[in-house]
């Protein structure tokens, strides 16, 4: 029986996992199967995981954050000439205001728009490429293949947790239906009661790969219904369960809800934040159902066979403001 603890340095409620030994060893390895067992425990029960140990390269993080800061600090009328004026999810850039990511859930109430732009990656020829700054395409798209290679060896990960041949999830993933959306908050000095950075909601699709910088804010629903803080562990990666991972595995997987507060007023100066957020999900026309390996004896499936790009774009058409 391999030791979960072993794979898992936890203070709070949300295990930061050091996935190498996964990366690196074989299975059986007791160290690699640790691995495993953590991120079956972690997604059971918090539905996020901070990992370590991914390999993904920090300059290249480096350079895809500098690239977003240098975009957003541009005149908002530059910034504009990337807008599409089609809302949230088509691609480009969108000013604050026109997302309300809270409203997102189906038959949800309407609630305030988030205080964020953003500017979204499709890695694909209708890209809006922004004229400036430099180099910001061969960046995201740089940022984009060395994440995704993460997430094929993620989903490897969860196919095996899940007990599953290893290689499930390979021909959904191929040609994946991923987003690269650089956010960013800015300084909110005087927020309505209430007001959030980005609403509470549930992710759509598959696992969303994040990368956050030090400005507090981003927490996740327990259980009990109390709000804990995802730890900044830096050089990590924030994983979390999308609406699909719940489908597929019957809800012993949780897409848990989450938000980003404002961050407290007795935070000293620049409160502005910049996250690099990758959604990554099976090709649009994945049928999402049931997966046999979590289906509990007497149980039966939760939830009808979904449309994995059907499913996306209900929930993206009811995120955006009109
Ligand atoms: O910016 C963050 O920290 C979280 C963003 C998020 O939850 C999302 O983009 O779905
Ligand atoms: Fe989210």
């Amino acid at each position: 029986m391999a030791n979960t603890d072993a794979a898992m340095m936890t203070e709070g409620p949300v295990p930061i996992i050091d996935i190498k030994p996964f990366l690196t060893f074989e299975e059986s390895n007791p160290a690699a199967q640790a691995v495993i067992q953590a991120w079956d425990k972690a997604f059971s029960t918090v539905g996020f995981a901070v990992i370590v140990g991914h390999g993904v390269p920090e300059e290249v993080v480096v350079d895809t954050y500098a690239k977003a800061n240098d975009f957003f600090s541009l005149p908002m009328e530059d910034k504009m000439k990337s807008c599409l004026g089609k809302g949230y999810g088509v691609g480009g850039y969108l000013p604050p205001g026109l997302e309300s990511v809270g409203s997102s859930k189906k038959g949800a109430p309407r609630k305030p728009s988030d205080i964020v732009e953003n500017i979204l990656v499709h890695y694909r020829e209708s890209d809006v490429i922004p004229e400036r700054p430099a180099g910001y395409k061969d960046s995201v798209y740089r940022y984009w293949e060395a994440v995704n290679k993460l997430l094929l060896q993620i989903m490897e990960l969860s196919a095996v947790a899940l007990g599953l041949p290893r290689s499930h999830f390979n021909e959904s993933f191929a040609s994946p239906s991923n987003v690269l959306r650089l956010a960013h908050y800015p300084d909110e000095k005087n927020p309505k009661p209430g007001q959030l950075r980005y609403g509470e909601h549930t992710d759509y699709t598959g696992f969303t790969i994040l990368k956050v910088d030090q400005v507090p804010g981003l927490q996740v629903k327990l259980q009990d219904g109390s709000w804990a803080d995802i730890p900044y562990i830096p050089g990590s990666f924030i994983v979390n369960a999308g609406d699909l991972l719940q489908v597929w595995t019957n809800d012993r997987w949780l897409s848990n809800l989450h938000r980003v507060q404002i961050p407290p007023c007795d935070l000293d100066g620049n409160t502005e934040r910049t996250s690099i957020v990758f959604f990554t999900g099976p090709h649009n026309d994945t049928l999402v159902s049931c997966l046999p390996t979590c289906l509990a004896e007497g149980d039966r499936p939760h939830y009808e066979p979904i449309k994995a790009g059907e499913h996306l774009w209900q929930r993206i058409n009811a995120s955006n403001v009109t």
